[in-house]
């Protein structure tokens, strides 16, 4: 199971994410107005510095995702070839040909589309199909606020609603929206799909003051990593 955490600015920040076992670290990009928002030079900076943390053996250091809304392949592809970043997440409503284009332009690049979830319906919902054959590598299902904020809601999915679109894709999918270590026994069935491959997490990630909190991140890894008991069967 990967834990991703969204929206490190600082090397203080990966430092905490990779010692608190954040196995992918969101760095924005091209996501204007965004407080987490990096230049193409601070981008490469914190990239690096996720690639050369010392973890522990038993552990690979943590991978940097370029988060972004760019709609144009090109600039994503320049903005990660320039950091080194081979993780892309389209937050936006970048269509199926943005994938298709960053497949072609680098294609050892892992490709992450965001389904937008609102309530019971998802945006992308009728371009599943499309997204899929242009190469997407791993969907994320994150929620969109009532009032249509994107990316760091808070806002939990329906654990129905989830598995019902798990079954309309074919990838495998990471699970963002509001999650906590709280709320894991919700997402039980979730976490058995055999397309389940790990959490995405901001807001449940940080204190009160906003900061990135070691012990909430610790707490959020004990709990979706934990195998369910299975009952014993006499
Ligand atoms: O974090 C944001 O505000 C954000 C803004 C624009 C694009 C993406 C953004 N976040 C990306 C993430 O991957 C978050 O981790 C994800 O939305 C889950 O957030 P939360 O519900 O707060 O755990």
């Amino acid at each position: 199971m990967l834990l991703k955490v969204c929206g490190a600015t600082s090397r203080r920040d990966v430092a905490v994410l990779g010692a608190a076992g954040a196995d992918l670290i969101g760095l924005w990009h091209g996501v204007p107005g965004g407080p987490a928002e990096l230049s193409a030079g601070r981008l490469a900076a914190l990239a690096q510095a996720c690639r050369t943390l010392e973890v522990t053996a038993a552990r690979p250091a943590p991978e940097p995702v370029l988060v972004t809304f760019l709609p144009d392949p090109a600039a994503v592809l320049d903005a990660a070839r320039a950091a080194g970043v081979r993780w892309l997440q389209l937050h936006g409503y970048q269509p199926p040909a943005v994938v298709a284009a960053l497949k072609r332009g680098w294609p050892e690049v892992t490709v992450v589309k965001v389904l937008h979830i609102s309530g019971d319906a998802c945006a992308e919902r009728p371009l599943l199909a499309s997204y899929e054959r242009a190469g997407t590598d791993v969907f994320l299902f994150d929620a969109v606020s009532e009032a249509g904020r994107v990316g760091s809601t808070g806002v939990t999915l329906d654990p129905g609603v989830v598995l019902d679109l798990a079954e309309a894709t074919t990838q495998p999918f990471l699970l963002a929206g509001g999650i906590s270590a709280a709320n894991r026994p919700r997402y039980e069935k979730v976490t058995a799909h055999p397309r389940f491959v790990g959490v995405d997490v901001d807001t449940a990630a940080r204190d009160a003051a906003g900061a990135f909190c070691a012990d909430r991140i610790g707490g959020i890894r004990r709990q979706w990593r934990a195998v369910p008991e299975v009952e014993e069967v006499a």
